[in-house]
């Protein structure tokens, strides 16, 4: 199927302040748009890429795509954008649909960071689905406000996902749609997703990246500058193990992987007794030699009765990135008879995924039984081990 990419850099900037606008901006040494370009240039799967520019910006975005000219063979000529991102975009479908593509990519160019392999999910999403959306999952609680600043409700965090581009649609279902917002007077709509769902084509969510950033205020492109420093830093891989045992006692449940499983026993355990989070928070530490969980968190301590597991996990992540360093990645394997796993894996891997900041494909969840053997197998305790990866920017003696 023929794919194209649309990348819309026809707005002005303002959140970002500080002269040209931001597209245009240096970012370590190259614009933002070249940066941009690159990612889908350099993409095997995208036949051709439109820009949409505003008018008053031609000389600065010859300059920028002077940066990326080895690769500039599938770049259309640019074309103007409209008062809105969704009349840039509705500007840049026009004009494509000379030579209609079968799926189009919507593309911020204040997204630098889009890596190859999101590109990827996008076409593949754009293959399968009308119209597929990145996502992430949501870490803070988010609050519908009144006019008032009042709160008026709370939605569920984990039906919620934060929305990037690129965005994928069949291009004659997009176009159509925009053509129809345009017609009923609808000029504002900040993303395609929310456009194609007022027209009414089902959009689908696939997953997005939290490096993909969108470089919006000043701080994004403070961030983005040390994000690329850090990636002329040379990191070494360490990996850490990590292993933890509760008896079971009196109870109706335990809490494995942050999620409370029904079963016939308790835990005996001064924490809420999670030694899928304790194997890991060891893991971890032990990846930056500091100590173990007993270390940071002193069992003689009353404040840590009965704690949640979460912070102990959330530590641990959080030490490794003061360090400025990366968690790559975190397996664990739970040794029980009961409870089953299967039942719960992926409720825990989004769980421990969402409490470490990490992507679902960095949390492996395993699980094995002891064949009867000693006191897991004696249904005496449960035990989990875990293993993680992690990187730490080098420093010279
Ligand atoms: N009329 C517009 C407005 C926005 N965009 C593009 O849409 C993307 C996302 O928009 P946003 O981050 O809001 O950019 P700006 O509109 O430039 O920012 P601001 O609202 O701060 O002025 C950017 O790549 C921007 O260039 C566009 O092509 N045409
Ligand atoms: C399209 C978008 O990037 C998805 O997150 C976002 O909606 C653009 O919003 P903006 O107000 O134009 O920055």
């Amino acid at each position: 199927m023929s794919v194209a990419a649309l990348i819309v850099a026809a707005g002005r900037g303002s959140r970002a302040g500080d002269g040209i606008p931001k597209q245009y901006r240096d970012l370590q040494g190259r614009p933002v748009l070249a940066r941009t370009l690159a990612g889908f240039l350099s993409h095997p799967g995208i036949d051709r890429i439109l820009v949409v520019i505003h008018p008053d910006d031609r000389d600065l975005y010859e300059a920028s795509i002077a940066a990326v000219a080895p690769l500039q063979s599938a770049l259309l000529p640019c074309i103007h954008g409209g008062d809105t991102r969704q009349d840039s975009v509705r500007n840049g479908l026009e004009a494509l649909g000379a030579s209609a593509p079968e799926i189009v990519l919507v593309h911020d160019a204040a997204r630098p960071f889009a890596s190859p392999e999101l590109i990827d999910r996008a076409i593949e999403a754009g293959r399968r689905r009308d119209a597929a959306v990145p996502g992430t999952l949501v870490t803070d609680t988010i609050k519908v406000i009144g006019s008032h600043s009042e709160v008026v409700s709370t939605p569920d965090r984990a039906s919620l996902r934060a929305v990037q581009t690129p965005q994928a649609y069949r291009f004659p279902s997009l176009l159509d749609a925009h053509r129809k917002a345009a017609a009923a007077r609808l000029h504002a709509f900040t993303d395609d997703g929310a456009l194609a769902e007022w027209a009414g084509l089902p959009v689908h969510v696939f997953e997005g990246e939290s490096s993909n950033i969108k470089l919006t205020h000043p701080a994004d492109f403070t961030e983005a500058e040390r994000r690329l420093r850090g990636s002329s830093m040379t990191y070494i891989t360490k990996m850490g193990t990590g292993f933890d045992v509760h008896a079971f006692g009196d109870g109706d449940h335990v809490w494995l992987g942050g999620i409370k499983v029904p079963h016939d026993q308790g835990v005996i355990a001064h924490s809420d007794g999670d030694v899928i989070l304790h194997a890991l928070t060891d893991a971890i530490l032990g990846a930056l030699a500091d100590g173990d969980i007993g270390t940071h968190f002193p069992p003689s301590d009353p404040q840590w009765r009965g704690a949640s597991s979460d912070r102990f996990l959330a530590h641990a992540v959080g030490l490794v990135r003061e360090r400025g360093g990366i968690v790559d990645h975190i397996d664990t394997t739970l040794l029980c008879e009961t409870p089953r796993l299967g039942p719960y894996r992926e409720a825990m891997r989004q769980r421990i995924a969402e409490i470490a900041g990490l992507r679902l494909d960095q949390v492996s969840l395993k699980a094995t039984t002891t064949e009867k053997l000693g006191f897991t197998g004696r249904r005496e305790g449960i035990a989990a081990q875990a293993a993680a990866t992690i990187r730490l920017p080098e420093v010279n003696p």
